[in-house]
């Protein structure tokens, strides 16, 4: 996404900003001499796509292009004298003919660009939850793992490969309560969660085992569901599933059943143990089901019941 777009506009130079004929989308820019920002200005989603976001120079041929040059003026002797300041001033020339233009400069700016992944299935969890260790299991992908928070840094993306066809999945850094308001590694990576089709909450079923201080599944599950509406309205009401990972823990059964109690409505709940890839087939078919299936559920915030 082009997402701030700094512009110094002369007011002859660039009245408009064209965007690609296909997508006709025009922002017009108000014609002032001086500094301009643009929030959001366009987003590239289609190959293939462009955007017009400066002008180049006009005119200031010079008297190359009057075509009376003497042999020595010649631009294969002078190629390094044609630069661009010459084009634009070449002032009165040696043959005594008037220069055929003086030009002027183009436009500038100064572009933040955003990038967003554009992935089937987003993996959504809090650290520590397994997120890249499952990226692992279900794709190629070789993320790094860790057993303390904020391992992942950067989306990781993995392809999920079925015989006629495969799944992009991205692996992002865990969120954590106040993640919208730049807590943990912050809203930065909520935006790649903005294009995915399908949402894959990744909870820790053992978090809250053994008198760990952890976050239960359940409340995991309504705090992501919140940073998700916090950062973008309507941005966790899209299909999605639910995978209980480290089922392989002490306990973990029971915690599944008490989520099972919790979770209300109609999403699918894939036990899983990430490290030693069980219940990975399972999960592998809800993917598909979900992204090419037409399945479609969506996990509200009121069908997890965390205070009973
Ligand atoms: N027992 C058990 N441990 C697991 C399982 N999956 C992952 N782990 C461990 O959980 C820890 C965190 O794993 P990661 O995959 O790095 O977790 P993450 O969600 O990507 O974490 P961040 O990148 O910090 O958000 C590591 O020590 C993993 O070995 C599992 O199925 N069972
Ligand atoms: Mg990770």
């Amino acid at each position: 996404m082009v997402n701030q777009f700094i512009q110094d506009n002369r007011s002859d130079a660039l009245s408009h900003l064209d965007y690609s004929s296909e997508s006709q989308m025009k922002v017009e820019v108000e014609e002032e001499e001086e500094e301009q920002i643009l929030y959001n200005v366009m987003e590239l989603k289609e190959k293939g796509q462009r955007v017009f976001i400066a002008r180049g120079g006009e005119g200031g041929l010079g008297n190359v292009s009057l075509g009376k040059l003497p042999n020595d003026l010649k631009p294969s002797k002078h190629k390094a004298a044609m630069n661009r300041d010459d084009a634009l001033d070449f002032g009165e020339s040696d043959c005594g003919e008037a220069p055929s233009s003086t030009g002027f400069p183009g436009s500038e700016s100064v572009l933040i660009l955003e990038l967003k992944s554009i992935a089937d299935v987003g993996l959504v969890g809090m650290p520590n939850a397994g997120k890249s260790t499952l990226l692992g299991a279900i794709s190629r992908a070789k993320p790094t793992v860790g057993h303390y928070a904020f391992t992942t840094l950067r989306p990781n993306l993995g392809n999920l490969n079925f015989d006629d066809f495969s799944i992009t999945v991205a692996d992002i850094p865990g969120l954590i309560k106040g993640a919208h308001e730049n807590r943990g590694l912050g809203h930065a990576f909520l935006r790649h969660i903005e294009r995915t089709k399908v949402l894959a909450f990744v909870v820790d079923l053992a978090s809250s085992l053994d008198g760990r201080k952890g976050i239960p599944p359940w409340e995991q599950l309504r705090d992501l569901i919140l940073e998700l509406e916090h950062h973008q309205e309507g941005l966790s009401s899209r299909p999605a599933l639910i995978i209980a990972n480290k089922i392989d823990e002490d306990g973990a059964e029971a915690v599944l059943e008490e989520l099972k109690r919790r979770v209300k409505g109609v999403v699918q709940i894939y036990p899983v143990c990430a490290v030693l890839e069980e219940g990975v087939a399972e999960l592998k078919d809800g993917l598909r089901a979900l992204v090419h299936g037409g399945e479609s559920y969506v996990l509200n915030i009121e069908d997890v019941v965390v205070d009973c």
